[in-house]
């Protein structure tokens, strides 16, 4: 059983989570400005609340992992000092809006319509005074950690802590979420099924190994949904 005893996650997290309530309906978040914050307001709760190890995503200072729901982009609007965000990478899927001043990510938006979490922005509930926000749910990302420079040698503390605190540990996104990814992204493509692929039960063994989808085929397919989703030059 690997150690995880001063495993820190994030300090959303880490004393346990908290509930979240269901009839919550939104509040102000603000950056870490001593004067002039950006404040934004985000009327509605979130869902799909998790932990996240990716390097892109905003985390506070210590922490291995961001926390970031996902509320729809109507529902997000700047209130106050506006004029102090930069969008970090405008080529990336997901345009992080960051305060320029203290570096917090307020908002993260997906332009493109074509992606399948457009109209969704991306939000850190953890700015806001108000309790009541969805707790986190997962982590995901998780081996991306090591990016960010976690020693190798600490992922089972690291995916020990995460399943104590119930955040079930995915190195992608979770499984309700790579399906609808999955499935946008074959609607999109209307890629006709293998014949094997539309049976309702799961075909008879095969004995033929030739029959067997070959690996690199399926490999390049998943490579190909990763980049489109998330960007980056997967091989
Ligand atoms: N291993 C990469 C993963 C990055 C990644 O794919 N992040 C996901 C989860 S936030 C994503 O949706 N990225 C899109 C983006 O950053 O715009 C890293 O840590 O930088
Ligand atoms: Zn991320």
């Amino acid at each position: 059983m690997a150690n995880t005893e001063r495993v820190l996650i994030h300090p959303a997290v880490d004393n346990g989570i908290r509930k979240g309530n269901p009839d919550f309906s939104g509040g102000v978040l603000s950056c870490h400005c001593a004067s002039n914050p950006v404040k934004l307001r985000v009327g509605a709760q979130t869902a799909h609340n998790h932990v996240c190890g990716c390097t892109k995503c905003w985390k506070p200072d210590g922490a291995i992992f961001s926390q970031v729901a996902v509320v729809s982009r109507d529902a997000v609007e700047v209130l106050e000092n506006g004029d102090k965000l930069d969008i970090v990478n405008a080529q990336a899927p997901i345009q992080r809006y960051r305060c320029r001043d203290c570096g917090v990510h307020m908002y993260g938006r997906i332009e493109n319509r074509d992606h399948p979490f457009y109209g969704l922005d991306f939000v850190h509930t953890e700015l806001s005074a108000e309790e009541g926000w969805s707790a986190p749910e997962f982590a995901a990302f998780v081996s991306s950690v090591i990016e960010s420079g976690v020693d190798p040698s600490r992922m089972d503390g690291i995916r020990g802590r995460l399943r104590e605190l119930g955040l079930h540990p995915y190195d992608t996104l979770s499984p309700p979420l790579m399906d609808a990814i999955a499935t946008h992204v074959a609607k999109q493509q209307a890629t006709p099924a293998p014949a094997g692929a539309r049976q309702s039960a799961p075909p008879p063994p095969q004995q033929e190994p030739a029959s067997t989808p070959p690996v690199r085929e399926s490999e390049s397919m998943l490579t190909r949904l990763l980049n489109k989703l998330f960007g980056g030059g997967r091989q």
